[in-house]
């Protein structure tokens, strides 16, 4: 079940908004721009499928998006607990980062973490198979897959060179909740 929080920035233990009803969670990220659907997750994919599968299997899904919305590159991460580099692989996405596009990630199974932190407050969102999630441009973030990771996502990319993070330097994700397994 998808799932958000909101805390300020400076009070970690102290939660401000809490709800797993989707149409709620949608209309609370809808006020800073965040967009938050659900949409068919049917293909049989399970995480740690091959990429190529998971693009054939959402073919439809990929090419209304890339033509509507003018996404110049997709790519796919499935990942289970079996994955040698798990741990590299997580760490690569903890620490609170920006993208100069936005951030579109289709969860065709699984769940993960993502938390944004958008001006004084902290929106934890607890992403699971069928959310699609459009994160604005320059927004800080960071992504929690867990020890465990199980999931697998599309993401889509403007810039043709796929993934590009840019980094703040900022420790504020070491003091937020991580995805427990
Ligand atoms: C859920 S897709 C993997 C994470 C990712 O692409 C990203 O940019 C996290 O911030
Ligand atoms: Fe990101
Ligand atoms: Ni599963």
């Amino acid at each position: 079940m998808s799932r958000l929080r909101i805390f300020a920035e400076d009070q970690p233990a102290q939660v401000l908004f809490d709800s797993d009803d989707h149409p709620a969670i949608a209309a609370e990220l809808g006020k800073v721009g965040v967009r938050f659907e659900r949409w068919q997750a049917s293909a049989d994919i399970v995480p740690g499928a091959a990429p190529e599968a998971v693009i054939a299997a959402y073919r439809h899904d990929i090419d209304r998006l890339m033509n509507s919305e003018g996404y110049q590159a997709v790519d796919v991460i499935s990942l289970n607990a079996d994955h040698p580099d798990k741990a590299t692989l997580r760490q690569k996405f903890l620490n609170e980062h920006t993208h100069s596009e936005d951030e579109v990630r289709f969860f065709v199974a699984g769940r993960g973490l993502f938390t944004l932190h958008i001006d004084d407050k902290v929106y934890e969102v607890l992403c699971t198979q069928g959310d699609l999630i459009g994160v604005p441009d320059n927004t800080r973030h960071w992504f929690d897959m867990s020890e465990q990771p199980h999931f697998v996502a599309i993401r889509l990319f403007t810039n043709a060179a796929g993934w590009v993070a840019n980094f703040t330097g900022s420790e504020i994700a070491q003091r937020f909740p991580r995805l427990e397994v």
